[in-house]
């Protein structure tokens, strides 16, 4: 892909993911700057990677080509005031921030942006992310281009037609390893009160998430009930648990809790 000069505004766990996956896919470790305030969240990532690494900001926007805004939400306006100074005419502005809209970022940084939303996921880090991007119809074919390979270099990407949708990637995909994860504790923490050693425990749930997501990836034609089903024998084991997710309404708890982060989304993009 292009190897346009990056500076990761923000050095934390997504953009430690990202990084780790575009170095892994062959990007140039030479063309890549991440800032944070402390050399404690810095060292690591140069050390691992090969990138360099600086605590000025302004520094590392101005000597971009690409801005990645990688903070937290709440710190996205105190970090982009003094970057009002950087001339974003050929720039392209990247933003991976939750509730964070695009007027409300040209405002932040009081520049007209070549801007992309985008909402990644963690296992970036491994090469298996799902990120939503949205840009509106001013942006560059070959901005669009570069932020596709940039996001393809660590997963898999769907463009969002509207901005509002990126709360509904937030929910379906940039939140969701967690509640995987949540799912596989509770396995983990019920197969260890059955009798398993912790080790063990952990094993049988990887083994198990992997080899079902890896099913559903490998079967596009099968639908995931299907799936299920396929599982499911008549009378027996898995009807029996099935039916117990089902009496404590499974599907209705996940609704709540997608909708839950859409409206966090909704609402910080009020608060910040
Ligand atoms: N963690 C996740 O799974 C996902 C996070 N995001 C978004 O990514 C952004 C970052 O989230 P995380 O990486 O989880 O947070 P984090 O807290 O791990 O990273 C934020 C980093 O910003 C740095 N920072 C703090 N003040 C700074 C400053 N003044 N200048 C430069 N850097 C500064 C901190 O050192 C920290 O390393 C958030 O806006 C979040 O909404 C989006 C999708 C998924
Ligand atoms: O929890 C959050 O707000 C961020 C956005 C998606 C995943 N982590």
């Amino acid at each position: 892909m292009e190897q346009r000069s990056i500076a990761f505004i923000g050095a934390g766990n997504m953009a430690r993911s990202i990084i780790a996956g575009l170095i892994a896919s062959g990007y140039d470790a030479s063309k890549i700057t991440a800032t944070a305030p402390s050399k404690t969240r810095l060292a690591p990532l140069s050390a691992d990677f090969g990138i360099h690494t600086d605590n000025d900001n302004l520094r590392a926007a101005q000597q971009a080509d690409v801005i990645v805004l990688a903070v937290k939400p709440q710190l996205m306006a105190e970090v982009c005031l003094p970057l009002q100074a950087v001339d974003f005419s050929n720039k392209l502005v990247i933003s991976i921030a939750a509730g964070i809209n695009s007027a409300r970022l040209a405002t932040m940084l009081d520049s007209q942006l070549h801007l992309v939303r985008v909402m990644p996921n963690t296992p970036a880090l491994i090469g298996k992310g799902m990120s939503g991007l949205y840009a509106d119809a001013t942006l560059a074919p070959q901005d669009h281009q570069f932020a596709s390979q940039l996001l393809q270099a660590v997963g898999e990407i769907c463009w969002v037609k509207q901005e509002a949708d990126i709360n509904g990637i937030i929910a379906a995909a940039g939140s969701a390893p967690a509640y995987f994860f949540l799912f596989m504790e509770a396995i983990q923490q019920q197969a260890m009160a059955q009798g398993f050693d912790e080790q063990t425990a952990r094993l049988l749930v990887q083994q198990t998430a992997l080899g079902a997501a890896e099913m559903v990836q490998a079967n596009p034609e099968t639908d995931l009930a299907t799936l299920r089903q396929q599982v499911t024998s008549k009378g027996g084991t898995t009807a029996e648990a099935i039916n117990t997710f089902n009496q404590h309404h499974l599907t209705d708890i996940v609704a709540k809790a997608m909708q839950a982060a859409v409206a966090r989304a909704q609402e910080m993009e009020q608060l910040f």
